[in-house]
């Protein structure tokens, strides 16, 4: 075919597409693999059985959580809280008898601020499909349903005070800080001793170190409990111990990029006034979350920065992932141990939150429906805010998946490419796998992964320090 040819055809399939020429299921999977999102079409891939089985266990474990309530809310709030909780528990029913039976997306009706944000999207996707078809949970993109889950949830809640403020995850985040204590002990006790030596670090040795926490919180993110359905994944033993025996699992490792910035930003500090900064967009709370602080304490123990912004999520989310009480509670717990080190961190950490040294977001943007692509556009003020930054570190597989746009991309397709211009500064990924999605590899890492191991995309075995530098100010 030549170039000429080539050019028609593309113009014709474009210009057939736009016009709905083709039939409704061509159309649907033209859309698919126009924009290569992933739906839970195909009844082997891991968003179908997700969305199959995995959510409505969630919501189950959702209503037991209000349902164990029940007693605690009749001492405070009385009949009036009982009937609203009796009221939240049928709303979160039924949202998993619409999740199992493919009923339709609905629009939302609770009156928080993002509602416009999440209907408009859904009247995005309504428009790309024939009058007589809907978005709904089994065949719209497995990313926008996930996410929208759980904002139904809380409209489940914000429909029924004084419910509103309920976290039906709350139990479980709990437990697993509560289940990970030894692991927590273990780590705060490895990083007082650092600290002590600090002063006289050579590069080398700060690097060593930098290295070493950057894998724990990686392996943080295994700690999460969306992948678990709500069951208990504490971190039950030394985070320490593993680090050189789970190198092999890394399948992208950029360190040495991050280490190249960080370093020659504190080498290139011109004054006292320039102040380096680093973002850390937090996914779960729990083991993971201390995990991330004890990162953020050494990236200022070091001065390899000189202030952290932690960007959490402004209502429960994916199970595990950290609200602003979880943040704060997390704190206090750690300062109120009855253990000297991880009560020394706890109190070295509420230091940094007073003193403006560490200071927590929690953007209504990352609990939204959006690839972060789409950031500069829907939440500009945090593209801004993020353009600040001398490197965002992106905690977990969900931000990874909308980092990438949860594209069905080649495994060798570049990071950058992936990202689609979301470039608001220099950014890493510290991800286990947990989600079929997976760009940077080397030609053939992949395929070879694939027969040596079906499930390495999503059993959280493996992961990535995935960096991307080239961005515009
Ligand atoms: O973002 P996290 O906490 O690392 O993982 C979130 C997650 O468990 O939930 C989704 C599947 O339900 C996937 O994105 C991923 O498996
Ligand atoms: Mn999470």
């Amino acid at each position: 075919m030549t170039f000429l040819e080539d050019c028609k055809l593309r113009r014709w399939i474009q210009w057939n597409f736009n016009n709905v020429y083709i039939s409704k299921t061509a159309q649907l999977r033209a859309f698919c693999n126009a924009c290569r999102l992933r739906h839970c079409l195909h009844h082997r891939s891991f968003a179908y059985i997700t969305v199959r089985d995995r959510l409505p266990r969630i919501l189950t474990k959702a209503v037991d959580s209000v349902h164990r309530h029940m007693d605690t809310f009749f001492e405070e709030h009385g009949q009036e809280g009982v009937e609203a909780e009796k009221r939240a528990i049928y709303l979160l029913a039924k949202l998993r008898n619409e999740v199992q039976t493919d009923k339709p997306a609905l629009p939302l009706t609770d009156g928080l601020p993002d509602v416009d944000l999440w209907n408009e999207y859904l009247e995005q996707q309504q428009a790309r499909l024939d009058k007589d078809e809907h978005p709904s949970w089994f065949k719209s993109p497995w990313l926008y349903m996930e996410c929208y889950m759980y904002r139904r949830i809380q409209e489940s809640l914000q429909l029924n005070p004084p419910m509103c403020d309920f976290d039906v995850f709350n139990e479980a985040k709990t437990q697993s800080f509560v289940g990970s204590q030894q692991a927590i002990i273990a780590l705060c006790t490895y990083f007082l001793e650092i600290t002590k030596k600090i002063e006289g670090f050579k590069d080398t040795q700060l690097k060593a170190e930098l290295l070493l926490l950057m894998q724990v919180a990686l392996w943080g993110n295994k700690c999460d409990l969306s992948i678990s359905a709500g069951q208990d994944n504490s971190q039950s033993f030394n985070p320490l111990a593993t680090l050189e025996s789970l190198k092999p699992f890394i399948l992208v490792d950029d360190f040495e990029c991050v280490w190249e910035l960080l370093i020659n930003n504190k080498k290139n500090k011109t004054s006292e006034t320039t102040c380096a900064r680093i973002d850390i967009v937090l996914d779960n709370s729990g083991f993971e979350l201390v995990t991330d602080l004890v990162l953020a304490d050494f990236l200022i123990t070091s001065q390899l920065a000189d202030v952290i912004h932690f960007h959490g999520k402004s209502i429960p989310w994916f199970v595990s992932d950290t609200t602003k009480k979880d943040f704060d509670w997390t704190l206090k717990k750690m300062k109120e141990a009855n253990h000297m080190q991880m009560s020394t961190c706890g109190m070295m950490w509420e230091k940094n939150v007073k003193q403006g040294i560490w200071i927590y977001h929690d953007h209504l943007f990352w609990t939204g429906p959006h690839e972060f692509c789409d950031m500069s556009v829907v939440a500009h003020d945090l593209y801004i805010e993020l353009q600040k930054s001398n490197l965002i570190f992106f905690k977990g597989d969900l931000n990874y998946r909308k980092l990438t746009g949860d594209r069905k991309w080649n495994y060798t397709v570049s990071f950058d490419t992936a990202l689609r211009g979301f470039q608001p500064a220099a950014l890493c990924s510290l991800r286990t796998l947990k989600a079929d999605i997976q760009v940077g590899l080397k030609p053939g890492q992949g395929e070879q992964l694939d027969v040596s191991d079906s499930e390495w995309m999503t059993s959280g075995r493996y992961g990535v320090i995935q960096f991307s530098g080239a961005y515009q100010k």
